[in-house]
């Protein structure tokens, strides 16, 4: 039986002060920056650690990555101090666990289910090998790595997964109650994460649709709480 928590929400690709102040007001719980440089939504370290710093308290920084080096993941982590790191890459399960001890910092393992063979991606084998990652966020597997704005079949996901999950992946004020209805039996705990389903455009977040999207996951909490 799957604990009745509340559906977390972290909201991911943040270029601007007024963007993250906007998300905080309508009730993140983590605000994730996108440390990685082929990505429009990407900011250097120090313009993350400017950005975080806006962060009131119990609100979480989210360091993203993909396939980068130790040296750069500890550099980010000393700019920003309490960050969660977010691994969004080809990252193994050693390396991940490696830079969370090294860091002191729990990590989100990305896995990037593809978007037609669902079927064919070993949900449960993926939870057995990222076991040190504090939750696993389940994306569609898109060119570019994230940030894609498109959905997986989240029916096709078997039941029962012994880790804490994040949903993420063209989730929108529109859809993302289905998708908590569809996944919150799933694993242990679930969260939901957003970039496109939030902006005007790439990098660039709009306060409404913001706003839109926290007021979803609240209504479908409510129907399920
Ligand atoms: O957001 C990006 O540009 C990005 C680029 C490369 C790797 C990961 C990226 N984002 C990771 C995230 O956590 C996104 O929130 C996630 O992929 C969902 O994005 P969206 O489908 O746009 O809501």
């Amino acid at each position: 039986m799957t604990p009745q928590q509340r559906t977390r929400i972290k909201m991911c690709g943040f270029t601007r002060e007024a963007d993250v102040l906007s998300a905080c007001a309508a009730g993140a719980d983590a605000i994730g920056f996108v440390l990685y440089p082929p990505s429009p939504r990407s900011v250097s370290i120090e313009r993350a650690a400017e950005l975080a710093r806006w962060l009131p308290a119990f609100v979480m920084p989210v360091l993203l990555f993909v396939n980068d080096t130790p040296e750069r993941i500890q550099s980010a982590c000393s700019a920003v101090p309490g960050a969660l790191l977010q691994f969004h890459g080809d990252e193994s399960p050693e390396f991940c666990a490696a830079m969370s001890l090294a860091t002191g910092r729990p990590h989100l393992k990305a896995a990037r289910i593809p978007l037609s063979e669902v079927a064919d991606f070993d949900l449960l084998e993926f939870a057995l090998l990222h076991q040190q990652a504090q939750a696993l966020l389940l994306d569609a597997h898109v060119d570019g790595y994230g940030g894609g704005g498109k959905t997986f079949n989240w029916s096709l996901l078997p039941p029962n997964v012994n880790a804490h999950l994040v949903l993420s992946g063209g989730l929108t004020p529109a859809n993302v109650g289905d998708g908590i209805r569809a996944l919150r039996t799933h694993g242990l705990s679930l969260a939901v994460d957003v970039s496109s389903g939030i902006e005007a455009a790439k990098g660039l977040k709009d306060a409404n649709k913001i706003q839109q999207f926290v007021a979803a996951v609240r209504a479908a909490d409510a129907d399920l709480l």
